[in-house]
């Protein structure tokens, strides 16, 4: 794969129309979307069907976050929307990764099909700082390496982790564990908004991510087809 396919575009929009007209500006350069939860909360499943039907692929971002069967059942809902990929919050501990990994796999044995598990690491707008306040007693790199194992262990097919710690995610779990990596900032958009931990796309990509995540330089730019073709010189 190109590293154009390899980008995600975050549809975090509050309509059906302005989630088509993005996919639609997008194209043909950009085949991969992701409908988070306020796309999800304003507009429901019948557009994830409906943008699926376009020829492309979605990355429903819910991050699911709940106990083992109840996280295990929705990702199931998810996978019978059709939906490429889908994430949990790897926090919610081994058994609920465990129990969801396993029922996708029993969802492929009867319909030959299955989105990628990934699941949420560290979310990228925290940093150390905002990790002790939690209470957590390690570092967001450190956090992220136990979570990633955490999930190559129990059945995830990858994470989601900012871009500094590609590299750290593949040492520890091997590179064909798939990282996909929000926070990134291109050239030509560097404000990082609410971001902490941030990269632009080229390196991502040199770390080695599979995977970026794209929202408002994009979907905010004053030319959403010339922010594209930007983003496209940049990765050359
Ligand atoms: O750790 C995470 C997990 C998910 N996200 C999502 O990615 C996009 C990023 O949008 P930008 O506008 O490029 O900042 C957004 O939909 C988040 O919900 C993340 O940023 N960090």
């Amino acid at each position: 794969m190109n590293k154009m396919e390899r980008v995600i575009v975050a549809l975090d929009v509050d309509s059906r129309e302005k989630a088509l007209s993005i996919v639609k500006q997008c194209a043909p350069d950009i085949s991969y979307f992701k409908i988070g939860k306020q796309l999800f909360t304003a507009e429901g499943p019948q557009l994830v069907k409906d943008i699926k039907s376009l020829g492309v692929k979605v990355f429903l971002d819910l991050k699911f976050h709940d106990i083992p069967n109840t996280v295990a059942n929705a990702v199931i809902e998810s996978a019978k929307l059709g939906v490429d990929m889908v994430n949990i919050h790897l926090s919610g501990g081994s058994e609920m990764v465990r129990k969801t990994a396993e029922k996708l796999n029993d969802f492929f044995e009867k319909n030959g099909t299955k989105p990628l598990l990934i699941g949420v690491t560290i979310l990228t707008s925290l940093d150390d700082n905002a990790l002790k306040e939690i209470g957590y007693a390690y570092n967001t790199k450190e956090m992220v390496k136990r979570l990633a194992l955490l999930g190559k262990e129990n059945g995830a097919n990858g994470v989601v982790c900012s871009p500094l710690e590609i590299e750290i995610v593949k040492e520890v779990c091997g590179k064909d564990f798939i990282t996909v990596t929000p926070g990134i900032r291109p050239e030509f958009a560097l404000n990082k908004d609410d971001q902490k931990r941030v990269m632009t796309p080229k390196m991502a990509f040199e770390k080695g991510t599979d995977y970026i995540v794209i929202g408002r330089p994009i979907t905010k730019a004053a030319s959403i087809k010339e922010a594209v073709k930007k983003l496209a010189n940049e990765l050359k």
